[in-house]
């Protein structure tokens, strides 16, 4: 089926009014598949599970399902076709791998609505986690920086010799892979500059992308995009492309969301999504994040309503981030209750 601009938002319209007008994101996929003994200390980082460990990636989807997620995030954020490719796998075989990310999530989802519907029939188990609910899978899609594996997704500087048109060929494969896998949505994460949020769009409209896309920015000073480009201007750039759906931030500090929610409303009327880290930083040369610096769940949790009231439609947690955060994010968000789909509750 061929979407124009109007079904694309549908997509997300219709979600956000099925879980009643905010939805709940999952939380960091790489932080929960370490907690559960995977080693990521690797240029493919979480996408080295979609080699050795894809059943943990499962397990980990499920996690988030059970404690709220709404919208799962594939393993492909630093899956690339290119990456494999240096592990010695042809570019059919990292294909498939990318293809893999999205199967493993659509499984994780099915298994948690048939469990629903066998255990609950539709019933709610806590009072403000409803068990059977809509769920996308959104394929990730990470920066340039990520492929890197260098920390320049944190910094967003590719030196000057950096095109858009190099940076089109780089995401070009991957990204059709993604959007032609079943996936709902594209999730365009961390981006880090506003050539790389140019080059997406080029891509996404070049190659005639029919599903939905969002776009999330990361900044480390709450004003601009971590490059230093302005925030208000990557957002507006997003906001222009009919194939993104939603604007917003990822794998940022808590502190910084309220600022940039404000600066996002100023250029698009598009869901604005929020999904930021636990305010840690990242130590890019030790590769480890540096404890201490970050807030706890439930001071994470007291902004929630906040975003909400200001305007942000789709929340959850980025790296450093667990199935508690999601769970205590879920419990927090102010909603009405939902109007489920007749064939959610049959369990199809
Ligand atoms: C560096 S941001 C990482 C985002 C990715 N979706 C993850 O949670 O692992
Ligand atoms: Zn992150």
């Amino acid at each position: 089926m061929k979407f124009g601009s109007g079904e694309r938002m549908k997509v997300l319209e219709e979600f956000l009014q099925q879980v009643g007008g905010f939805g709940v994101i999952d939380g960091g996929l790489a932080t929960q598949l370490e907690s559960h003994g995977a080693d990521l200390n690797d240029p493919l980082w979480s996408g080295r599970c979609l080699i050795e460990s894809p059943h943990l990636i499962q397990k980990v989807h499920q996690e988030y399902l059970e404690a709220g997620a709404e919208i799962i995030i594939t393993a492909s954020y630093q899956a690339t076709i290119q990456g494999f490719e240096s592990r010695g796998l042809s570019i059919t075989e990292g294909e498939a791998l990318l293809r893999r990310s999205v199967e493993i999530a659509c499984e994780a989802r099915d298994q948690f609505w048939k469990k629903c519907a066998e255990s609950l029939n539709g019933s709610v188990d806590d009072a403000q986690i409803p068990k059977v609910r809509p769920i996308l899978v959104a394929a990730s899609v990470g920066s340039y920086g990520a492929y890197l594996a260098d920390g320049s997704e944190y910094s967003g500087d590719y030196g000057p010799g950096m095109t858009v048109h190099t940076l089109k060929d780089f995401h070009r494969g991957r990204v059709q892979v993604l959007a032609d896998s079943g996936a709902d949505l594209l999730a365009f994460e961390t981006i880090p500059n506003k050539l790389e949020a140019q080059a997406y769009i080029e891509l996404l409209e070049e190659n005639d992308i029919q599903i939905p896309a969002w776009f999330s920015f990361n900044s480390k000073d709450g004003v601009n995009v971590v490059s230093g480009d302005s925030f208000t201007e990557c957002a507006a750039l997003a906001d222009s492309c009919t194939n993104v759906v939603a604007v917003g931030i990822n794998c940022t500090p808590p502190r910084f969301i309220h600022g940039l929610i404000l600066s996002i409303q100023k250029v698009t009327a598009k869901p604005i999504l929020v999904y930021p880290n636990s305010g840690e930083t990242y130590d890019a040369d030790r590769k480890q994040w540096v404890a201490s610096t970050g807030v706890s769940d439930v001071d994470f949790v007291s902004y929630v309503q906040k975003w909400q009231e200001i305007g942000a439609s789709l929340i959850g947690g980025c790296c450093r981030t667990t199935p508690n955060t999601i769970k205590a994010i879920s419990r927090a968000m102010n909603r009405t209750p939902q109007i489920l789909p007749p064939q959610l509750l049959d369990g199809q």
